[in-house]
Parts: C-alpha cells; structure tokens; sequence
C-alpha cells in the first residue's frame, strides 16, 4: 500500500491545486503486497503558519494556512506542479551509464558509491581510449586546468568528454578551472621538469625569451617580480616543494640560491616570505581573474563547461561578478560556478565566498603554500562543514595520491587521508597530477573508488549516529518546506531503511537538499535536462538520471518503475521514497 505525505501552501498555488475531496487525483501504482510501516505519520494535520510576505519567491501573505496532508492509500489527495513542464519527444526512455547501472545490478543499490570522483585530464588521459577508461572507472567530473596546455588541446579533451557521453551513455561533467594571477613560473620549453641542487645559484626572470632559457633561468610571470622581493627573502616553490634565497637583484632578474633541493615542475607556484610570513606586496593587488582568465572564461561558455572553478578567490563579490556574467552569456545552459579555497583571504572571507558560489575546492596545493602545513587539516574539515551547513557541493583536491604519479600503489599515509575526506563526507575526491601526467591514472581512480565504498560502508555501519545539525537555510517560506521535506524523508529512509529515495527535479535543487542530508540510502535523482543530470554529479549520493516528466507523480512514478525494472535496475518490492520539487511532497511505496 503506498502512503504519502503532502504539504502545500494555498495561497501560492491555483485554486484547482488545493485538495478536493471530491477529487481523486492520484491512483499509485499497488504493490504485490503490503506491508508495515514503523512510525508513518497517518491522518490529517493541519497547521496554521506565518508565511513571510516579504519573501518574493513566495508572496504569500501573512494569514495563509499551510496544510500537511498524510495519506494511507495515497489516494485522494490532491496537489499540482508549480509549473507545467512539456514532456521532451523522448519520453519513452531513461538515461543512466552503463557503469552506474552494472553497479547498481552488481552490488545492489546500498553499495553503490556515493562520493564523487574528479579527475585532472592531461597529457597521460586525454586521449578518447583513456577518458573511456577513467569513465569506466567511475570519473564523474573532468577537471581541465587552464594553467597548462593551449585553448585547441583543451576543446579537444572536451569534444572527445562529449563524445564519450553520446555514445556511452556517460554523463561526465566538465570543469574548467581557471589560472588566477597568482606568481608562478613559466615552462621549460622541451624539458617536463628541471632539478634544482643544494646550493646553486638560479635566475629567476621577467624578461621575456625569444630562445630556449639560458640555464639555471626560470621564468616568473608577474612584472612586479624583481621589485617586490628583497634579497633575504625566501622564495618557495610548490609550497617549499624546492626552497631558495634571494641573494642578489639586478634589474629584472633574481639571483636566488637553492636551499632545499627539489624536483621544478612547469608553472609551479611561487610564494615569498620574510621574516616567517607570507609577502603580500602589489602581487595582492593582481585581480583575481586576470585577462587571460577572461578569455578562458569566454571559452569555457562557448564550450558550455558545466563548472568553472576560480583560482585565488579573495571575496564573494568576485563570484558575484563572475555569475552575473556567465548568467548573461551563457543562455541556454546553466555554468556552476566554483570557489577555489586556497589563499589566506578566502579563509577570512569563508562562508560570504561560499553562500556567492554554487560549489567550492579545498585546493590544498596552493593552501598549504599560503599557510603552515600543519593548519591544512583543520581548514579542510571548517571548508567541508560549511559547504555542507550552506547546502554547496565541496571538492577535496591535491596529493590525495600524490605518490602513485610515480608508484603503482599508494602509501599507507596517502589512504588515511582520502579515508579522512571520504569521512568528512565532502562530495568528492580530486586527483590532480596523478590523472594529469601520471604513470597509473586509472590505479589512482580505483584507489579512490575502493577507499570511498569501504569507509561509506563503515560510516553506515559504525556511525549512523553522528549525525549532522543541520540549520535552516530556505531564504523564503516554499525554500523551507521544500528543506524539511527533505530533511524528513532522508530520516524516514533511514528508519524504514528504504532502498532508494526518488526525487523528480527539474533544477537539481531537491536532489542537492536530499544529499545535504546524507541518507543512508542512494538518491535516483530524475531530472529533464542532460545538463542538470551532469551537473548533479559532483553531489554526494545522487545517482543521476535524464527522464522527461511531467507534473503527475501517478504517471512519473509508473513510468519510472516500468522504465527502471526493464533494465533490471529495481524489482517488486523495493521499498522508495519518493520526494518531488513540484509537488512537496513525500510518498512511501514498494515496487509494484
Ligand atoms: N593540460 C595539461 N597539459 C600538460 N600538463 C598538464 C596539464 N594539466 C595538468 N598537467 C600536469 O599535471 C600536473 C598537476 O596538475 P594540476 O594539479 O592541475 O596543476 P598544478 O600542479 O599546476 O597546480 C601539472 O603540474 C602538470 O605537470
Ligand atoms: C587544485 C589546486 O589548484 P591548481 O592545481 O590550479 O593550482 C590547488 O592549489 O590545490
Ligand atoms: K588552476
Ligand atoms: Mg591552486
């Protein structure tokens, strides 16, 4: 017997929305057979409420009624869409990759995973082949850096992701993630790297070379170079990856002595400090997106990327700009935008930075050069929480397996610390260089892949009761219903422990309130759009699906469980929630 949970608020529906008791508007699909539930609320409640009437999202005013409606047969309440959605040409059929669906007919649905993957593509994955492979290996982002490689090797990565999609089935989404204006130095033409000895006297340049760099000669990209530092100054590449001392500055050339030796990697950082701390001289006033980045950009939405990530984020009011932006070019798709945590700033001004943002990077790369070591840890775990408090996907980024660029397994070290991520329940897991230029990319994945499942697993069998608070976050009356909508049905999920929680979302919104929740079981996230279903990638727990649907919840759910058993992906009997962004509401059912 199916059994659902209505709310509405009257006064922002039509008329013919409000409950009619004459009216049967939904007849569920029967199960084959009933049974019981455990604490379902059953019966009729009605509460009164203020509804805000400042809110423009909901204008209703202050003595509307909000109405919560519980049902034992699910019939015989009634609601509507806030919105009429055409149902696409393809209705028929459903969208969903063949790895998620093996995983699914494989492991059922509790083990599939729920922490994303983002994989850096670069010289060692960017052929078709080695995508296909990432893919198959559960890549669920692709992640272009703009600080490497030129525009034409870039649109080719896309082209062969977008490929890769129409033909397999994938929903890979693409992040392009931009070079910021941060001091770094240049290539070394030919050579993939450069070693710096103890005790060797390199130049460090802002003149520009016409032929190869004389030796011992580094290019640093930032005019102000030669000006801001003084000699005494300790210059550090990577974050102290390679240490030297400035010890002599004539015109536009730095004489700087090696003190800590170490591997030179192209267009690797740069960071000076003196007397103990981090210089921030002019080099603070460089823009955060600089005009090569611009350009980057323009790219980026002429290529309908689905994420861009900004570098060196100082404040909110350049993810402001930068959204308004995207918002006025890119007009038939919807570019996320991600805040980069990786500088001092971006710590001070951390949860403005991340309310502007649709997502953040805790890059610890850039992170653990800008403060010590040692408080990288305790950043990442504030990034994490407050992402998930403000209901914003959070990405945990560099070294997580910094050792298998080179070695086919990873160091015990390196498999804490994705277990600490995975534990933190970030939404995904970013490898960088080890996908980029490594020497076992697709090991690195499955290390990823293996760690996310084994420590999921251990959370839902150990921890369940360190549960999360979650405060409200709705900036309006519909905002919160459709929050505590959410907040119930992952609780109730969890008590019946359902199989699987459905949500029908047109913006992803829903899904992304579902998987703040962190529900024991997965999310089938039905969606319209190709570019919302990549998009909901990046979030924890959701398992995107493309299906046309309409305002009807009998007939979604109908065409839904039709859809789904034919490809053996449910059965009779699977107990579901179902939660919906146009009618809030929740329903408990088995399978027919
Ligand atoms: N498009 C590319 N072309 C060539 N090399 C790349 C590319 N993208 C990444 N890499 C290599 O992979 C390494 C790690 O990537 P990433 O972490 O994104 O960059 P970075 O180390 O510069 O911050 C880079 O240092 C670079 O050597
Ligand atoms: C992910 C990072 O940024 P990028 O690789 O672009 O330096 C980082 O600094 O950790
Ligand atoms: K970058
Ligand atoms: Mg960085």
């Amino acid at each position: 017997m199916a059994q659902s949970l209505h709310l509405f608020n009257p006064s922002t529906r039509s008329s013919s929305l409000i409950p009619s008791p004459s009216k049967q508007c939904y007849s569920y699909p029967k199960p084959s057979h009933s049974i019981s539930y455990r604490g379902f609320p059953v019966g009729f409640v009605k509460l009164s409420v203020r509804a805000s009437s400042s809110s423009d999202l909901d204008p209703a005013p202050s003595s509307s009624s909000q109405v919560l409606l519980a049902s034992d047969n699910g019939k015989g309440v009634a609601g509507g869409a806030s919105a009429t959605y055409a149902a696409p040409q393809d209705s028929g059929s459903i969208e969903v990759d063949t790895v998620t669906e093996a995983e699914l007919k494989e492991n059922g649905f509790r083990s599939t995973r729920r922490t994303k993957l983002v994989c850096t593509i670069g010289p060692a994955t960017c052929g078709f082949d080695q995508l296909e492979a990432l893919a198959v290996g559960g890549m669920n982002v692709a992640r272009i850096n703009m600080c490497h490689g030129t525009r034409d090797w870039h649109r080719g990565v896309i082209e062969r992701v977008r490929r890769l999609n129409e033909e397999k089935g994938y929903a890979v989404a693409i992040m392009m993630d931009t070079e910021g204006s941060e001091i770094h130095m240049g290539d070394f033409g030919d050579a993939p790297s450069a070693k710096a000895e103890d005790g060797e006297i390199w130049t460090f340049s802002v003149r520009a070379f016409d032929s190869a760099l004389p030796e011992r000669t580094i290019n640093v990209n930032y005019d102000g170079f030669a000006e801001d530092v003084k000699v005494g100054d300790e210059l550090l590449v990577d974050g102290g990856m390679v240490r030297f001392e400035v010890i002599e500055k004539i015109g536009p050339d730095v004489k700087c002595r090696c003190t800590d030796p170490g591997l030179l990697l192209p267009r690797a950082n740069l960071t000076f400090w003196r007397d103990g701390s981090l210089v921030r001289e002019r080099n603070a006033m460089l823009p955060t997106i600089s005009s090569k980045d611009w350009l980057d950009i323009d790219f980026g939405i002429a290529e309908g990327v689905d994420f861009i990530a900004i570098s060196f984020v100082k404040s909110a009011e350049v993810i402001n700009h930068l959204k308004s932006y995207v918002a006025a070019r890119a007009c038939d798709c919807d570019i996320a935008v991600i805040a980069k945590i990786e500088s001092i700033d971006s710590l001070k001004n951390l949860e403005e930075i991340i309310q502007a943002s649709d997502g953040a990077m805790v890059a610890r790369g850039d992170l653990g050069a800008q403060i010590p070591l040692e408080q990288v840890p305790a950043a990442q775990q504030k990034i994490v929480q407050v992402c998930r408090q403000l209901n914003k996907p959070v990405i945990v980024a560099s070294q997580l397996l910094e050792s298998m660029i080179e070695y086919p397994t990873p160091t015990r070290a390196e498999v804490a610390d994705v277990s600490e991520a995975v534990r933190q329940r970030a939404d995904a897991l970013m490898l960088s260089g080890e996908s980029a230029m490594g020497q076992y990319p697709e090991k690195a994945l499955a290390v990823l892949r293996s760690v996310s499942l084994r420590i999921e697993r251990w959370w839902r069998e150990e921890k369940r009761h360190e549960a999360m608070e979650l405060s409200a976050i709705g900036s309006s009356f519909s905002d919160s219903i459709s929050e505590e909508i959410c907040k119930s049905a992952a609780k109730m999920a969890n008590n019946l422990e359902v199989d699987a929680i459905f949500v029908y979302t047109k913006t992803g919104h829903m899904a992304s309130l579902l998987s703040r929740c962190r529900p024991d079981c997965p999310i089938f996230a039905f969606t319209t759009t190709t570019s919302v279903r990549r998009r909901l990638n990046l979030q924890w727990g959701l398992i995107p699906f493309r299906l046309s649907f309409s305002d009807d919840m009998e007939s979604n759910l109908n065409k839904t469980f039709s859809l789904l058993k034919a490809r053996n992906l449910i059965k009779s009997g699977d107990l579901v929630i179902a939660v919906s962004d146009m009618l809030q509401s929740i329903q408990v059912m088995n399978v027919p």
